[in-house]
């Protein structure tokens, strides 16, 4: 394969993961491409997600846990003692499965953030918010009623509004875990379609259990199995020939 000529916005060495004994990663070297998606993909219990989440140091949330090796942001090792962590996950923005809105306005999930973070104030901060709702593809449905509730918006508009809220943030990195498991088909290919858009400005990292989706959305694609990155490449070469037998025998449903 041809090595990208762009350099990596994230480089991952000889990771390797604990929660207490279990050793969940094992040894993971992986190189993310600025501007592309990277879809991770596996069957469940692989460590899709407790990779994702040691992207923006997550994991650390749990207590009993042990990280080995080097995250490198711009090659800066956020598990260096000197890094702030705050900085760590207002840098590489986070997207989970279920929609958690917080029970505050519509405007107010957006802007909780920038305010907290003494980022914007006043007429600066109702452009920052309708610019990440501009962003997550939700302004024109909320425009008229920012000072609503989130909680009733539908499933997919409130997953467009955590993705405007971690916009807000000016991230340069969004992850994403499993974003449309909990949505129908409709809602589902408007945040895939925004996954795409949003590679122009960040860089995505998406765990996906759908090999359709990840093939449909990423540029990149990494197969993980039990605990080990078993191979990564070109997302249509990874899903027309693979290197690896596991791969193959994965992409063709033949397990997990
Ligand atoms: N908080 C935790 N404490 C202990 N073990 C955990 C914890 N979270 C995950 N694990 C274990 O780590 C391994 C990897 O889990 P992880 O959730 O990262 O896999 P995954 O590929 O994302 O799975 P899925 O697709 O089902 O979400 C599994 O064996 C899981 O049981």
């Amino acid at each position: 394969m041809v090595e990208s000529i762009m350099p990596p916005i994230i480089e991952v060495e000889g990771l390797n993961f604990y929660y207490g004994d279990f050793r969940a990663l094992h040894d993971i070297h992986l190189k993310v491409v600025r501007n592309e998606v990277t879809a991770l993909i596996g069957p469940s219990g692989c460590g899709k997600s407790t990779f994702l989440r040691l992207l923006n140091r997550m994991n650390e949330l749990i207590p009993g846990t042990r990280v080995e090796g080097k995250v490198l942001l711009d090659g800066v090792d956020l598990y260096d003692p000197e890094v702030d962590v705050v900085e760590v996950r207002r840098r590489v923005g986070m997207v989970f499965q279920k929609p958690n809105p917080f029970p505050k306005s519509i405007y107010n999930n957006v802007a909780y953030g920038p305010r907290l973070h003494g980022m914007a104030g006043g007429s600066e901060l109702d452009k920052m918010v309708e610019d990440s709702l501009k962003a997550s593809a939700l302004w024109d449905e909320v425009k008229d009623i920012l000072d609503q509730s989130a909680l009733g918006l539908s499933g997919g508009q409130q997953q467009r509004l955590c993705l405007a809220r971690a916009i807000a943030m000016k991230p340069e990195i969004l992850l994403m875990d499993e974003p449309t498991s909990a949505l129908d088909p409709i809602a589902t290919s408007r945040i895939e379609e925004l996954v795409k858009e949003l590679k122009k400005d960040y860089t995505v990292v998406i765990v996906t259990h759908n090999m359709q989706q990840a093939a449909r959305v990423s540029d990149t694609t990494a197969f993980f199995y039990v605990g080990r990155l078993v191979e990564v490449g070109n997302t249509e070469m990874i899903f027309t020939r693979p290197s690896e037998e596991q791969t193959e025998q994965y992409i063709t449903g033949r397990f997990g």
